[in-house]
């Protein structure tokens, strides 16, 4: 079975990194002593685009950006800021968000899991690196990470439901 998602009104927006719903992601280094909060997935994707370089200036507009689509135009207006690793981390950091993100709000959690070992895809029209593309011969990134969380959640949750020994 496939399941073809996009927009957040539509079947499984949930799965959108556009959806309301917000992640508290742990610090990541000593230095950074605050957890921070970010509105959607799409907001701390976006801004990542500038960590560690001179225009981190842009992940504190795109944080506060009131939606998720401004924070994408933010992300989008300046592709040579971007951090010179950014292709290279960029799975990884989707990753992270995605999984605070379905790790954290149950009711999804549940959407997520109830579709059992269902390909899921991104049916953007235009992305063909996270999306399936117009043609629907894209790369599809964004659903290989949502199945690889969801692999992840029922790995975590069978072995909370283990019980030890005797
Ligand atoms: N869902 C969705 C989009 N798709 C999202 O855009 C992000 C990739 O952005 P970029 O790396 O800047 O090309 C990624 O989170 C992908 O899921 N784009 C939109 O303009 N509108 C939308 O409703």
């Amino acid at each position: 079975m496939r399941i073809y998602f996009y927009k957040v009104n539509a079947p499984y927006g949930c799965f959108s990194n556009f959806s309301p719903h917000s992640i508290q992601m742990p610090p990541k280094t000593a230095n950074e002593s605050v957890s921070k909060h970010w509105a959607t997935v799409e907001h701390y994707y976006q801004a990542h685009k500038f960590c560690g370089t001179k225009f981190e200036y842009l992940m504190t507009q795109i944080q506060a950006a009131p939606t998720p689509e401004q924070a994408a135009q933010i992300g989008r207006s300046c592709q040579e800021c971007y951090h010179p690793d950014w292709n290279l981390r960029k799975c990884e950091i989707m990753y992270r968000a995605i999984w605070q993100k379905f790790s954290s709000h149950l009711d999804i959690q549940q959407v997520l899991l109830a579709t059992l070992d269902a390909e899921i895809i991104e049916d953007s029209p235009v992305d063909y690196f996270w999306g399936c593309g117009t043609d629907r011969t894209g790369q599809n990134h964004l659903g290989q990470i949502l199945m690889r969380v969801r692999a992840d959640l029922q790995a975590r949750n069978a072995e909370r439901t283990v019980m030890p020994d005797g």
